[in-house]
């Protein structure tokens, strides 16, 4: 099994890059299909395994698709298939992200429904409103959702019941190539929906106000691939930021961005973590004495719940008792229960989790629920007392690039291991199967 070992104590120190965000590049990604001709070329593209599962969906559906050096290149000026099977968005939601493209450009798409994950029940009725309200049918059933219009869709206005991430891109991408204007309300406002605002405008589309609440789109008759440099990843910045603060070390985090993170930044200088805007990105330095704090998770510009499980390590090593309270996802709190064979002091209480601080955290061996959950984990492993030996790596893989190498570069005593090498599994099967 692989997992990832630490022991606590080292403090952090030096500089570490951050990647482009997956955020961004998993929707900028499915965009691309968009395209009847021209190809596109992403850089930044971080090698995740949720960018590799994106370029399957893509392939699947007859693109060309390839990935070398951060780089990823897209041609889908060839006919495509206008399925995306389960066995793909099992892997990954953010699959149903080539619905909007494809109903968009050919008048149909066929997507499995994503279901919940551990964070909650994450429904996409509010992608679905914004179809059917530029005139698409809507079909659930046998686990798909299939969306189809005869001729282009209409120009629309929505309003989303919540301002919803995922919708908010899917929704505008198939306004793109829809015909007349569509003006989206009560949007999220997420940095990566202006990234892919603003790469949908490189190929030629009519997009005003992605990052406010209203998004107004001139539909165009077709778009053309481009090239596109994806924004870094503002929860891998935080997480950095928060294995600086918490071992007390000093980390300039390369290519962190004052303006996508500044709830984060606004809470961990109220914790005492002092960060200065450098050049290159932010330095942080953690204080002999975190304080403790309170914390709602919001859609942005709030503080975002894909920093919640992070900042709970943080708030664990604080002096005095903190609060966070998850309003984004129901059902955020899985790590709450792997903290606590941590030794954490901590309660769950309806939608908060309150925390009697500092605990006095020990090694153990604890499983990551989620993929920020995960690296929560590790980050309070680096200030437990003896070994952390954390499983389920394949959750931390979807959105962290070697992060175990990363922290070690900057002094973490951590390793990642399998202790079950796949030879040895191979003998195993194949007693299995003789006996
Ligand atoms: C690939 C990607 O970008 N993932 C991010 C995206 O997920 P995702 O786009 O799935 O998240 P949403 O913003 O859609 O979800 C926010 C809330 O809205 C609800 N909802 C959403 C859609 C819908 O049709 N109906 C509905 O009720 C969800 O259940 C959730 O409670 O934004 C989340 C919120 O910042 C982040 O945690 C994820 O990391
Ligand atoms: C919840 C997350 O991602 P996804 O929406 O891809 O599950 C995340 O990045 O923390």
């Amino acid at each position: 099994m692989e997992k990832i070992i630490v022991r606590g104590g080292r403090q952090l120190n030096g500089t570490v890059k951050v990647e482009g965000a997956k955020n961004a590049v998993l929707p900028v990604i499915a965009a691309s299909i968009i395209a009847s001709e021209g190809k596109s070329v992403l850089h930044e593209v971080p090698s995740l395994a949720d960018v590799y599962t994106i370029n399957e969906v893509l392939r699947y559906m007859n693109a060309e698709v390839d990935f070398k050096d951060n780089t990823v290149t897209v041609d889908a000026s060839k006919e495509l298939t206008t399925e995306a099977p389960f066995e793909y968005v099992r892997k990954m939601r953010a699959s149903v992200l080539v619905l909007g493209p494809l109903l968009a450009r050919y008048g149909h798409a066929k997507v499995a429904m994503p279901g919940g994950c551990a964070i909650g029940s994450r429904p996409i009725d509010q992608h679905l409103k914004g179809f059917e309200a530029m005139g698409a049918d809507v079909t659930v059933g046998n686990g798909y959702v299939e969306v189809r219009t005869e001729g282009r869709l209409k120009g629309a206005k929505v309003y989303f019941d919540v301002p919803s991430v995922g919708a908010t891109e899917n929704v505008m991408m198939a306004a793109a190539l829809a015909e007349g204007k569509t003006v989206l309300e009560n949007c999220a406002k997420e940095p990566e929906i202006v990234d892919l605002a603003n790469f949908l405008n490189k190929m030629g589309a009519h997009i005003v106000g992605a990052g406010t609440e209203t998004i107004r789109i001139t539909g165009v008759e077709k778009l053309t691939g481009t090239t596109h440099t994806i924004i870094p990843d503002r929860v891998e910045a935080g997480t950095f930021m928060v294995a600086a603060a918490i071992t007390k070390g000093n980390v300039l985090v390369k290519g962190a961005l004052t303006e996508h993170l500044r709830s984060v930044v606004s809470k961990m200088e109220e914790m005492g973590v002092t960060i200065k805007e450098e050049a290159e990105g932010l330095r942080v330095i953690g204080p002999e004495e975190l304080k403790a704090t309170d914390i709602k998770t919001m859609p942005h510009p709030g503080f975002p719940t894909d920093m919640q499980s992070q900042m709970m390590a943080l708030m664990l090593a604080a002096q005095g008792t903190s609060v966070i309270t998850e309003t984004v996802f129901e059902n955020r709190f899985m790590h709450v229960e792997e903290f606590r064979r941590m030794n954490a002091k901590m309660k769950i209480e309806g939608r908060s989790v309150i925390m009697e601080g500092p605990s006095d955290l020990q090694g153990a061996e604890v499983a990551a629920t989620d993929l920020r959950a995960g690296a929560a984990l590790i980050l309070a492993g680096l200030i437990a007392d003896g070994y952390t030996r954390v499983t389920e790596l394949k959750h931390l893989d979807r959105g962290y690039v070697d992060f175990a190498d990363k922290l070690a570069k900057l002094g973490a005593d951590i390793e990642r291991i399998n202790d079950n090498p796949k030879v040895e599994q191979t003998e195993a099967e194949k007693i299995e199967a003789t006996s």
